[in-house]
C-alpha cells in the first residue's frame, strides 16, 4: 500500500459537495487498509498516536474539518507512519467513540469542551488530607463521569495522614468502589480494578495523582511535587491528557490504560442532564416510575417516589440522600 494512492482518495475528499443532501458515505475515500491507532496526547495541534509497535507523530488532515480529535480517540493515520524523526503522518478518520468524558470550564459556560474519548472508569483521586477532601468537587466529577456512562472509582490518597470513614458514609451508599493508598502501599487490588480498562484519573493539584501514576507506571515519569505558581517550574505543565498503559497484571496482558489529565480547577456542569443522571441508577430509576410527570426527583419534589419509596422500606434512606446530592450538583 503506498502513500501515493491514499493521497488520490484524500483528494477526491476535498471535492465541495454540489449538494448538501449528498449522501455523505457515497464518495468517501475507503480508509479501511490505513493504519489504526490510539491517540495517547495533543500539544498544539499535533497528535501523537501509538500504533501497534510504535508512537508517530500526527496532524488532522484537512478534510476532517472541525471534527475535534482528543486523547483516547481510535483513528486512522495515512501519510509517514514510520514514527521516525521529523515525520509527520495524517490522521483520516476518527472511529465512532464508545464514551466522551466532557466538562464545562463552569456552569455558565455553554461551550463544552469533550476531553476524553472511549474511557470506561472514571477515577477520582482525592487526598485524605492535605489538601482536605473537597466533596462538591467529588460530587461534580461522578456526575460528569455518570453522565458519560464512565463507571466511578474513588481513590483515596495519602491514607496515611487521615482514614476515609467520612467519606466511605458518603459515597458507599450509592455503591462508589473506594480504594485507599499511600506511601508504599500495595496496589495489587487497584492494578486488579484497572486491569483491561481504560481509566481517567482526574483530581485536584496536589493530591498525590502523580505519585500514584507513577507508582503504577514506573517508567510514565509524571511530574510530581508543590507547584510553583509563579515560575510553573520544576514540573511537567502539559495542559493535555495523557494516555498511558499499564503494565500486565498476572496473566492478563492488557493491564489497562491510565488517562491522567491535568490537575482540574473545576467541573462545569451546565450540558449533564437530569436523565443521565437517573439513568446511571438503574435501581432508583425503576422506582421513580410512579412520580408525578416532569418531576425532579430533588428533596421536596412533590409525590417523589423516592420518598415512598424510603417509606415502604424499599430503598435505604443513606441513598437516597447520596443521590439527591448528586442530582442537586448537576443543576
Ligand atoms: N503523606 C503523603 N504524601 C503524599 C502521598 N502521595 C503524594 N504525597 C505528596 O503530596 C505532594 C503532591 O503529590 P503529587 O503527586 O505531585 O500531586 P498531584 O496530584 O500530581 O499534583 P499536581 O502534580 O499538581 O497535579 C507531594 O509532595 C507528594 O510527595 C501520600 O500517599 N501520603
Ligand atoms: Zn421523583
Amino acid at each position: 500500500m503506498t502513500s501515493r494512492q491514499f493521497r488520490t482518495d484524500e483528494n477526491a475528499a476535498f471535492e465541495r459537495p454540489r449538494r448538501r443532501t449528498r449522501p455523505r458515505t457515497k464518495d468517501r475515500p475507503d480508509y479501511s487498509a490505513a493504519t489504526v491507532g490510539r491517540v495517547v496526547t495533543v500539544d498544539r495541534g499535533r497528535f501523537t498516536v501509538l500504533l501497534e509497535d510504535r508512537e508517530i507523530t500526527a496532524t488532522k488532515a484537512r478534510q476532517l474539518g472541525r471534527t475535534g480529535v482528543i486523547v483516547g480517540d481510535e483513528v486512522r493515520v495515512v501519510g509517514d507512519t514510520s514514527g521516525e524523526e521529523g515525520t509527520l503522518g495524517r490522521i483520516v478518520e476518527v472511529e465512532e467513540r464508545t464514551t466522551v468524558l466532557r466538562r464545562t470550564a463552569d456552569d455558565d459556560d455553554p461551550y463544552e469542551r469533550p476531553i476524553v474519548a472511549n474511557a470506561d472508569q472514571l477515577v477520582i483521586v482525592t487526598a485524605l488530607a492535605d489538601p482536605p477532601p473537597r466533596t462538591g468537587m467529588i460530587d461534580r466529577i461522578l456526575v460528569a463521569g455518570y453522565d458519560a456512562g464512565l463507571d466511578p472509582l474513588l481513590c483515596l490518597t495519602k491514607a496515611d495522614l487521615a482514614g476515609p470513614e467520612e467519606l466511605l458514609a458518603l459515597y458507599g451508599p450509592l455503591g462508589v468502589p473506594v480504594q485507599t493508598v499511600q506511601p508504599g502501599a500495595d496496589l495489587t487490588d487497584l492494578r486488579a480494578v484497572l486491569a483491561g480498562r481504560t481509566s481517567v484519573f482526574v483530581g485536584h493539584s496536589g493530591v498525590g495523582k502523580s505519585t500514584l501514576v507513577n507508582a503504577l507506571i514506573p517508567d510514565a515519569h509524571r511530574g510530581t511535587g508543590a507547584v510553583n505558581l509563579v515560575t510553573g517550574r520544576g514540573r511537567h505543565t502539559s495542559s493535555s491528557a495523557i494516555a498511558l498503559r499499564l503494565p500486565p497484571v498476572g496473566d492478563v496482558e492488557n493491564g489497562g490504560w491510565v488517562i491522567d489529565t491535568p490537575g482540574v480547577r473545576s467541573f462545569g456542569l451546565s450540558h449533564v442532564t437530569r436523565e443521565s443522571i437517573v439513568a446511571a441508577f438503574p435501581d432508583l430509576d425503576a422506582l421513580t416510575q410512579d412520580c408525578p410527570r416532569g418531576c425532579t426527583h430533588e428533596t421536596g419534589a412533590p409525590e417523589c417516589g423516592l420518598d415512598a419509596a424510603v417509606a415502604r422500606g424499599d430503598l435505604a434512606p443513606a441513598r437516597l440522600e447520596s443521590f439527591r446530592r448528586m442530582i442537586d450538583a448537576g443543576q
